[in-house]
């Protein structure tokens, strides 16, 4: 008799990995004075329930509204809308009624920024977030008129560790720092994924009823990361835990997910002035507090400095303890970058010469780290995950027409489906005919454009051993 050995994760699972959406609008004269905080509490409920989620709690200063979500949060300033959802939350859904809803203010967006991880369990994600492929040909039907008509980023090594999706449009392509209005600031974004946390550093976020929500955020050492900020904590029941905190017009934003089996945690640092923190230091303060197995970073600025150099958008150092998987620079079409890194402690083992395959007891924990730290070989259940995350991406793309699937907020499901899968089949004949990239596809063209060489020359993973770096962060990096 075959035993069958594969583990069975819990059920249901969680998917903790979010989906973002950053939308800016222009002002015009018959605007209210506050832009987008002029909707309603009703409006944005509205929209939340298009979205597929609910809010739970707010906090307001000068500059923004921030709302933490059953699923993540939501940030409304006067002329900016960022949208972060996660489980199988219907983000996009929200947007086309949201533009409705900023035109009624005489607002019409100018540049649209949608990014995402690869989730932990897509096969479960509703339409259009079945597929990066389809969550672009979506924002390109409401944002296709802006600038290029968007492109479509996919950063990260297909085999180890998370990829990082990006799609971006802006009305005045090319925007360079020189060249805003002086009260205009770049936004600087540091955004950490993590999974497989230490149960240790999990611990904390199942509840305890003796346990207030500051009281967690304070012990774990969460309140620390940006000491400055409001903090708008909750602990979910029976565990999970997400905070937003605002400083200014900048906001940390922490969501939790402490389930073992897909345990994940995310953190991202937005709106700050880039000389206010490290993101090195930043980014091993986190990892400190969660010990995860696996870590993704993206460091994201939204113009492009006038000479081309950018002080943002690369890691001083590799944080301690963890070895780099691999490391992509993405100069955007719409001025900016992002730079993406993946680490792991098992990339250190693989650095200390372990043998692929052996038990891995990797010489040195993350900062912090403890017994219980996850370095450990993949298990059969992560494999299998990560086999379905990297399901491979369209190499060839159908023309809008053929898949306009702009009606999608309120249409029918199956017909839409049905659209797709004509769309899909007349994919699967061009690809046959053609064999190669379409040159007027940007998507799944990430290692053309974002892996900037393969030599091994890229500092933060020499002499790491790892055979999936891709290469050298525009010649910046210095891990
Ligand atoms: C707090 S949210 C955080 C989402 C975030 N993207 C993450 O996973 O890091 C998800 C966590 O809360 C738990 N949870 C408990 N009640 C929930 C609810 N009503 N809606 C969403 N998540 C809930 C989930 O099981 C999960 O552990």
């Amino acid at each position: 008799m075959t035993l069958d050995t594969t583990p069975v994760l819990p059920n249901p699972v969680f998917e903790g990995s979010e989906k973002r959406v950053e939308i800016d609008f222009n002002f015009s004269a018959a605007s209210p004075a506050n832009g987008l905080r002029a909707l309603s509490r009703g409006q944005l409920d509205e929209l939340m329930s298009l979205a597929a989620c609910t809010i739970v709690s707010s906090r307001t200063n000068a500059e923004l509204d921030a709302y933490v979500l059953s699923e993540s949060s939501l940030f409304v300033y006067p002329t900016k809308w960022v949208l972060k959802t996660c489980g199988t939350t219907k983000l996009l859904r929200a947007v086309p009624r949201l533009l409705e809803m900023a035109a009624e203010l005489s607002m019409a967006p100018r540049r649209c920024k949608y990014s995402r991880a690869s989730f932990l369990f897509p096969e479960q994600q509703p339409f259009p977030h079945t597929s990066f492929e389809h969550e672009a040909f979506f924002l390109r039907q409401h944002f296709g008129h802006l600038g290029n008509g968007g492109s479509a980023y996919v950063l990260g090594d297909m085999f180890n560790g998370l990829q990082w999706h990006v799609y971006v449009a802006d009305a005045q392509g090319a925007v360079y720092a020189d060249e805003l209005h002086p009260m205009a600031k770049p936004t600087h974004k540091l955004e950490v994924c993590m999974t497989d946390l230490a149960k240790s550093a999990a611990a904390p976020f199942f509840r305890d009823p003796a346990k207030s929500a500051a009281q967690v955020t304070t012990e774990t050492g969460i309140r620390g990361l940006v000491p400055s900020a409001d903090i708008d904590d909750y602990v979910f029941e029976p565990c999970g835990y997400s905070m937003n905190g605002i400083a200014g017009g900048g906001f940390i934003t922490i969501h939790i997910t402490p389930e073992d089996g897909f345990s994940y945690a995310s953190v991202e640092v937005s709106g700050f002035d880039p000389a206010a923190y490290d993101p090195a230091d930043m980014v091993s303060r986190i990892l400190g507090i969660f010990k995860p197995g696996k870590v993704s970073v993206s460091l994201s600025v939204d113009v492009a400095s006038s000479n081309g150099e950018y002080s943002w958008g690369t890691l001083a150092a590799r944080p301690h303890g963890y070895g780099c998987q691999s490391a992509t620079c993405q100069e955007l079409a719409t001025g900016g970058r992002v730079a993406y890194y993946t680490f792991s402690p098992a990339a250190v083992s693989f650095a200390a010469g372990t043998k692929e395959g052996a038990p891995m007891t990797a010489a040195a924990p993350a900062k912090g780290g403890e017994a219980d730290a996850p370095l450990r070989p993949a298990s059969p259940a992560t494999v299998l995950r990560s086999t379905l995350r990297h399901m491979p991406s369209f190499s060839s793309l159908p023309s809008d027409s053929d898949y306009d699937v702009a009606s999608t907020s309120s249409g029918d499901e199956n017909e839409v489906g049905s659209r797709l899968a004509a769309a899909l089949r007349q994919l699967g004949r061009a690809r046959s005919r053609s064999g190669s990239l379409s040159p007027k596809s940007s998507i799944g063209a990430a290692s053309e454009q974002g892996d900037v060489g393969a030599a091994g020359a890229c500092a933060a993973c020499k002499g790491s051993g790892v055979a999936a770096c891709a290469g050298p962060v525009a010649a910046a990096a210095v891990l």
